[in-house]
C-alpha cells in the first residue's frame, strides 16, 4: 500500500512495526531453571546434542529381527527375546529374535519384520509373508542428529516439543533469559474493577486483565500499577515509579488527542516520544517513547489506546514484536494469506482496517465472515475471531473477493 493513501500524520503499519522491532534491545541477565519450570522461557544460549539420537540402532516395530540371507522355506526358529531396555546382543546364526518397539537390534540382524507380516508354524518357526527389505523398521543410531550437532539456538522459546527434545537428551536444567519486567498502568477516571458495584458512566477495566494475560503468556513478569486518574501529576508519579522497577512500561488509555489525554505530553516531559499514531483501525493512537532514568537509552514506554480492541490490536501488531525482541526472540514478518470474504463492507478512510473475522470452512476454501460488531470498544467479536482480515486503506470489501488474512494463531504465546 502506498503511504500517500494514509491519513496525514499517521505511520504506515509496516513502518511502525519495523521501528518497534529495531528499537527492541534484548534484556541482559540469565538464570538456570529446571526443565519442568522452563515452559515458555527463552533459551539464553545455543545448545548442542550430548548424545546421538537415536542412541542405538533399535526397532520401530513389534516383530522379528532377522538376517534376510538366512530366510528359507523352512522358516527361522526364535532364539532370542529382546524387550526395550535390553542389552545389545548378537543374533545367533540361523535364528531370529522376537523384538519389541524401541528394543536394540541384535548384532547381525539386518531387518525387522512386523508381527502382522509373519506366520508362526506349529514348531514356532517364523515365516515371512511377502518380501523382507534390508534395513526395514530399523531406526539407525544418529539418524536424527549426532552428538555435538546443533539442537536449539539462543532465543528459542521452549515449547512443549523443545522441552521433550531436551529431556530426550537427559538435560534437566536449562539456561534461560531473565524475564522481562513490564509495569502495567491503566488510565481513566471512569474505570472500576470487575467485582465492584456498577454505576452509570463507570466502565469496567477490561484492558488490565487482558494485557496481564497477554504479557504473562509472553513470559513477562507483570508489575501491575493499577488505575491512574486522568491527571498529569498522577501520571507523572506513576511513570516515575514504573521506570524504576521495570524494563518496559505499558499503559492504556489517555493516548489520543483530547485534553483529558495526558500520556503523550507527560512522556515527552519525562523522556521523549518517538512516534505517535499508526494508520490502523482499530489501534490508531499508539505511542512509543522512552522515560529518562539516567541510563543511556532510558526505559521504553508503550501507550496503547483505551478502547479495548484497539489495545488488543496494538499489542498484536506492535507491542508484542517489541516484547519478543526484548526477550531475544526472533520476530518474523506477519503471516498472511489470501482468503475470500463472505460479506461486503465500506472501506476505512486513510487507515488499514483489521476486521475481526471467523473462517467458515464449509465451502470449497475458507470464507471470512465478520465475527460480530467491529467497533473498537466491541470485545465480543474480538473474543470470537479466528484472525484479522487486513483491508488496505480506502478499499471496500466486496463479497467473493480475496483479501489478506492474518491468522490469530501467530499472536498466541
Ligand atoms: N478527536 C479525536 N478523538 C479521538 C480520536 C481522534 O483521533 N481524535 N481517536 C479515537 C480513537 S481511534 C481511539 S482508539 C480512542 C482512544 O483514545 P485514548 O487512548 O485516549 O483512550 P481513552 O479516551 O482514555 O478511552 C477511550 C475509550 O476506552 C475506554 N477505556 C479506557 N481504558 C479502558 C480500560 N482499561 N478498560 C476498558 N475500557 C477502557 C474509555 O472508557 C473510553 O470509552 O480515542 C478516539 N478519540
Ligand atoms: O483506533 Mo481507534 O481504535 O479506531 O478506535
Amino acid at each position: 500500500m502506498s503511504c500517500a493513501t494514509l491519513a496525514k500524520g499517521l505511520l504506515d503499519l509496516e513502518v511502525a512495526r519495523a521501528r518497534m522491532i529495531a528499537a527492541a534491545e534484548p534484556v541482559r541477565g540469565e538464570e538456570r531453571v529446571a526443565l519442568e519450570q522452563a515452559a515458555g522461557r527463552v533459551l539464553a544460549c545455543d545448545l548442542v546434542a550430548r548424545l546421538d539420537m537415536p542412541g542405538i540402532d533399535n526397532s520401530a516395530m513389534d516383530g522379528y529381527a532377522l538376517r534376510i540371507a538366512e530366510l528359507t522355506e523352512a522358516g527361522l526358529p526364535v532364539v532370542l527375546r529382546v524387550p526395550a531396555g535390553a542389552e545389545v546382543e548378537a543374533l545367533p546364526a540361523g535364528g531370529c529374535a522376537r523384538i519389541f518397539t524401541g528394543a536394540p537390534i541384535p548384532k547381525g540382524a539386518d531387518c525387522v519384520v512386523p508381527q502382522e507380516r509373519v506366520r508362526l508354524d506349529a514348531a514356532g518357526r517364523v515365516h515371512v509373508i511377502g518380501e523382507a527389505t534390508p534395513g526395514a523398521n530399523i531406526r539407525r543410531r544418529g539418524e536424527e542428529y549426532r552428538e555435538d550437532d546443533a539442537l536449539l539456538g539462543a532465543g528459542w522459546t521452549l515449547n512443549a516439543a523443545a522441552l521433550a527434545l531436551l529431556a530426550s537428551q537427559g538435560i534437566a536444567e536449562v539456561p534461560v533469559l531473565s524475564r522481562l519486567r513490564v509495569a502495567l498502568i491503566s488510565t481513566g477516571d471512569e474505570l472500576i474493577e470487575p467485582g465492584e458495584p456498577f454505576s452509570p458512566g463507570r466502565v469496567y477495566n477490561s484492558n488490565r486483565v487482558m494485557l496481564k494475560a497477554l504479557l504473562e503468556r509472553a513470559d513477562c513478569v507483570v508489575l501491575d500499577l493499577g488505575v491512574i486518574a486522568d491527571d498529569p501529576d498522577a501520571l507523572r508519579r506513576a511513570f516515575s515509579a514504573a521506570r524504576d522497577g521495570a524494563d518496559l512500561v505499558i499503559c492504556t488509555g489517555g493516548v489520543s488527542v483530547g485534553e483529558e489525554d495526558h500520556v503523550r505530553p507527560v512522556l515527552d516531559e519525562l523522556g521523549g516520544l518517538r512516534f505517535h499514531g499508526v494508520a490502523i483501525k482499530p489501534g490508531k493512537p499508539f505511542a512509543f517513547g522512552y522515560l529518562d532514568d539516567g541510563s543511556p537509552a532510558g526505559v521504553p514506554l508503550i501507550g496503547l489506546p483505551g478502547n479495548p480492541v484497539a489495545s488488543l490490536v496494538g499489542w498484536h501488531l506492535l507491542a508484542r514484536p517489541f516484547v519478543l525482541g526484548c526477550q531475544g526472540r526472533s520476530v518474523g514478518p506477519l503471516q498472511q494469506y489470501r482468503v475470500r470474504a463472505g460479506f461486503s463492507r465500506r472501506a476505512s478512510r486513510g487507515r488499514r482496517e483489521l476486521l475481526r473475522v471467523t473462517l467458515d470452512w464449509q465451502n470449497e476454501g475458507p470464507v471470512a465472515l465478520l465475527a460480530g460488531g467491529q467497533g473498537s470498544h466491541m470485545l465480543h467479536a474480538a473474543s470470537q475471531a479466528h484472525g484479522y482480515l487486513m483491508m488496505a486503506a480506502d478499499t471496500d470489501v466486496e463479497e467473493g473477493h480475496e483479501y489478506l488474512y492474518l491468522p490469530a494463531g501467530q499472536f498466541v504465546d
